[in-house]
């Protein structure tokens, strides 16, 4: 397994980029933990498949460096990374068995024959196709037929690093619970540095030890699950994760206080903040009131999800979300809403502030 440097990567797609704005990825620094499973994750055409691709080796940025455990191999072909790498599609040789496919990968490192059985058996165990191993792919579905691509990129132990690429797409959705969390127990067992590419939140959050945001060629923020959630770096990471996303509230900041709608509010910390101010608050951290000590609200619907309910409200013409729990009543002559002093977050011009005297968010 191996770290992973990316020292002043960027890349665009133009022959000669004049601004940021022509970059398809922008300029990053950062170690990946080898070892660690990374989630991408971001919306259609963030520039996710650009990284990758330059991590695979598919593809060599216009800027910067790749490097696997300090060697650089920014110009180095896929072939020579030692990576193993799954698709959105599954790549099975149809006149092999499932046996030979899983196999392949491993004959071609010249490996011998009674090893090549024992991992084959066990990957073949980990995407339940034991039974089929001696059936040839043609005929299987495509389902099947990416599992066997999943198994072809887990079965060797000696990679770099294993990538992943949408690989669940094509998966039906019971297997892909199954599938993840295999993955998650063989990241587990053996520590391969892995980066798994996805557009779908839970994906990302169930699999991944870290979650890398991408939003519009810029990684916004990478961090734990939690992290995510609780202090979240950027407002898209605030919108694009969780459900519903974040409340973004304009306001006014003065030290400890927000003016948001009129209605002045404790901050719990003292800010300074010169742009544009927005205070975050996720649904899960908004109170809501009956009895006008708060932010003017009023309920425009509820919203019965099973284990709890989503009340949608009005704040001076702009709809917020709050969720109230199993159990919890939700008054019907709600006319306010308050915040959790630790679910408020501060942002100027879209970036997360510390409140004095915070550490490092
Ligand atoms: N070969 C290319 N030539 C020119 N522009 C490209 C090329 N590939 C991607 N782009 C552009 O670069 C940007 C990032 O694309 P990229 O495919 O990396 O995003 P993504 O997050 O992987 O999206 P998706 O999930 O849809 O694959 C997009 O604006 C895209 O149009």
């Amino acid at each position: 397994m191996a770290k992973i440097t990316l020292d002043n990567l960027a890349h665009s797609y133009l022959p000669a980029p004049k601004t940021e704005d022509d970059f398809a990825l922008k300029e990053l620094n950062h170690d990946w933990t080898d070892g660690e499973a990374y989630a991408l994750l971001g919306a259609s055409g963030c520039g996710k498949s650009t990284l990758l691709n330059i991590i695979s080796g598919l593809l060599i940025p216009s800027q910067g460096r790749v490097l696997f455990d300090d060697k650089d191999v920014t110009t180095a072909p896929t072939a020579d990374r030692n990576i193993a790498q799954v698709f959105q599609f599954p790549v099975v040789y149809d006149t092999m068995t499932v046996r030979e496919n899983l196999a392949f990968p491993l004959k071609n490192r010249g490996m011998d024959a009674a090893e090549i059985k024992r991992l084959v058996q066990k990957v073949g165990a980990m995407i339940d196709m034991e039974s089929q191993l001696d059936r040839k792919a043609r005929g299987l579905t495509a389902d099947a037929k990416q599992k066997i691509s999943l198994g072809r990129g887990m079965v060797r132990e000696d990679v770099n690093a294993l990538l992943f690429d949408e690989p669940l797409t094509v998966i039906d959705p019971h297997m892909k619970w199954e599938l993840r969390t295999q993955l998650k127990k063989l990241h587990s067992d053996f520590g391969h540095t892995m980066i798994y590419v996805t557009h779908d939140q839970t994906e990302a959050l169930t699999f991944a030890d870290k979650v890398v945001v991408m939003h519009d060629g810029r990684v916004v923020q990478i961090g734990t699950p939690q992290e995510l959630f609780e202090r979240p770096a950027h407002t898209f990471v605030g919108y694009f994760i969780g459900s519903p996303g974040m409340n973004l509230f304009d306001a006014e900041i003065d030290g400890t206080q927000a003016k948001i709608a009129g209605t002045t509010v404790d901050l719990g910390g003292a800010y300074v903040a010169a742009g544009k101010t927005q205070i975050g608050v996720r649904p899960e951290f908004i109170r809501l009131g009956s009895n006008g000590a708060g932010i003017p609200a009023t309920i425009k619907r509820i919203e019965d999800v099973g284990r709890h309910r989503i009340v949608r409200l009005d704040v001076a013409g702009t709809e917020i979300s709050a969720i109230a729990a199993e159990g919890e009543a939700v008054a019907s002559d709600t006319n306010c809403i308050t915040f959790a002093p630790e679910g408020v977050n501060v942002y100027v011009n879209d970036w997360r502030i510390a409140a004095s005297g915070e550490g490092a968010s």
